[in-house]
């Protein structure tokens, strides 16, 4: 039976499927949060608290939602000295969330991997943002490296140092694959279904080509969060995941 048969005959056989899409709630109160997550209801099991939600009430909704058993990715891309780094991770991994991303910097991935020992916390490295592209680097001082070149250096770094998976854009998930192997999760943002606006994203690609190019987990928040109707949003995307898989 195919993936898109088997979303549409089963009664939850798309519990798997529906944990591909990572809805981020990219909004500014725990109350929109709330609503967002309602609206959306059982087509909605993974979601990704981000800055803007995490510093207006977010760690104890992420509570609230790891109590309703959805999945909580807490995308805090921390980036400090690594003692800093090692107590932040420890004290995120008490939350229960399942994924918390960190920059890809050596530092900062070995003392997040310490953090996180004997806790099921997944350290995600994030290593060049989507919302980059050459361009950016050279602005951000980086000697010309096309970013493919960057996410590919660092997601060799990650594997060395064992962190749990890499967030990078899907253009680059078969080369990452071919770097960190079957066992580490691919995580890509940038993904816009077709004819959704990019906005400050530079490196995107639609939810079936995401999947093709091998990434684990799609993260995607305004075309959700925004939409007039999220729930049917999510649910053609988990519809174009499956028919992909
Ligand atoms: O490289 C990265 C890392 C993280 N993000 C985050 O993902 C979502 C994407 O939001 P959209 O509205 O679907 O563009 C957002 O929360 C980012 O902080 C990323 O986009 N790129």
């Amino acid at each position: 039976m195919s993936a898109a048969m088997s979303l549409s005959t089963n009664p939850d056989p798309a519990g798997d499927i529906r944990d591909k899409l990572i809805i981020g709630l990219d909004v500014p109160s725990v109350e929109e949060a709330r609503s967002v997550v309602e609206r959306i209801g059982d087509a909605g099991t993974f979601y990704k608290i981000g800055y803007q939600l995490a510093y207006a009430g977010g760690f104890e909704f992420a509570r609230e939602l790891i109590g309703q058993g959805k999945k909580v990715f807490l995308d805090l891309k921390l980036h400090d000295i690594g003692n800093t780094v090692e107590e932040g991770v420890r004290s995120v991994a008490r939350l229960g969330a399942t994924f918390l991303t960190v920059h890809a910097y050596p530092q900062t991935m070995r003392a997040a991997v310490a953090g996180k020992a004997g806790t099921d916390l997944k350290i995600l490295a994030v290593t060049v943002l989507t919302s980059y592209d050459d361009i950016d680097l050279v602005e951000a001082g980086y000697a010309p490296v096309t970013s493919a070149e960057l996410v590919a250096h660092r997601a060799a770094q990650a594997r060395d140092l064992d962190v749990d998976g890499i967030v990078c854009a899907a253009t680059e998930a078969e080369r990452v694959r071919s770097i960190v192997g079957p066992g580490r999760l691919i995580v890509t943002p940038g993904i816009r279904p077709a004819g959704a606006e990019a906005g400050d994203q530079k490196r995107i690609v639609t939810p079936a080509e995401g999947i093709r190019l091998g990434a684990d987990h799609l993260v995607v928040a305004r075309p959700i969060v925004k939409a007039a109707d999220p729930r049917a949003a999510a649910d053609a995307i988990v519809r174009e995941i499956a028919q992909a898989l």
